[in-house]
């Protein structure tokens, strides 16, 4: 089983009320539908480390990490082959741009959280952000 881990990125760990939406460009089965943006933590990387690597490549910005959003069962299932790792998200330096892997980025305001077309496996998750 490969770890992905993804970034809830808002506006407030206390309070969200916007939460950033990637959309895929690539591969083609993925392409067009929308993420947390993330990818798979490399070997000798710790999950953190991994997910600071992937918002600094893709987006091309630093975060501080709040708290895991915990799936009771450790990670949240994406496919027979990947789980992923949560970790809600703000902005310490730099404005989120689609450097890598993303053709559109779109901050949700809550309540409208599951307003975009996102991967199956986010679903389940982001409606538990939401709820929370
Ligand atoms: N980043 C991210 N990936 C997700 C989410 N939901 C979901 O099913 N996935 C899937 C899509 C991909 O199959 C996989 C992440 O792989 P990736 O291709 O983004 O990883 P990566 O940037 O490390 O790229 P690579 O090493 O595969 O080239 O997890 C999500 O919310 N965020």
């Amino acid at each position: 089983m490969r770890l992905v881990v993804g970034a809830a990125l808002v506006d407030s760990l206390d309070a969200p009320t916007r939460l950033l939406a990637a959309r895929r460009s690539a591969p083609p089965a993925l392409a067009g539908r929308w993420e947390l943006p993330g990818g798979k933590v490399e070997a000798g990387e710790t999950p953190q480390q991994g997910l600071h690597r992937e918002l600094r490549e893709e987006l091309g910005v630093a975060v501080e990490l709040g708290e895991e959003v915990r799936h009771p069962d450790g990670a949240w299932p994406l496919t027979p082959e990947l789980e992923m790792r949560v970790w809600w998200a703000v902005l310490t330096a730099g404005t989120p741009a689609p450097l890598q892997d993303h053709d559109e980025l779109r901050w949700l305001v809550r309540g409208r959280w599951l307003s975009v077309d996102w991967l199956p496996g986010d679903v389940p998750l982001v409606t538990a952000m939401q709820a929370l």
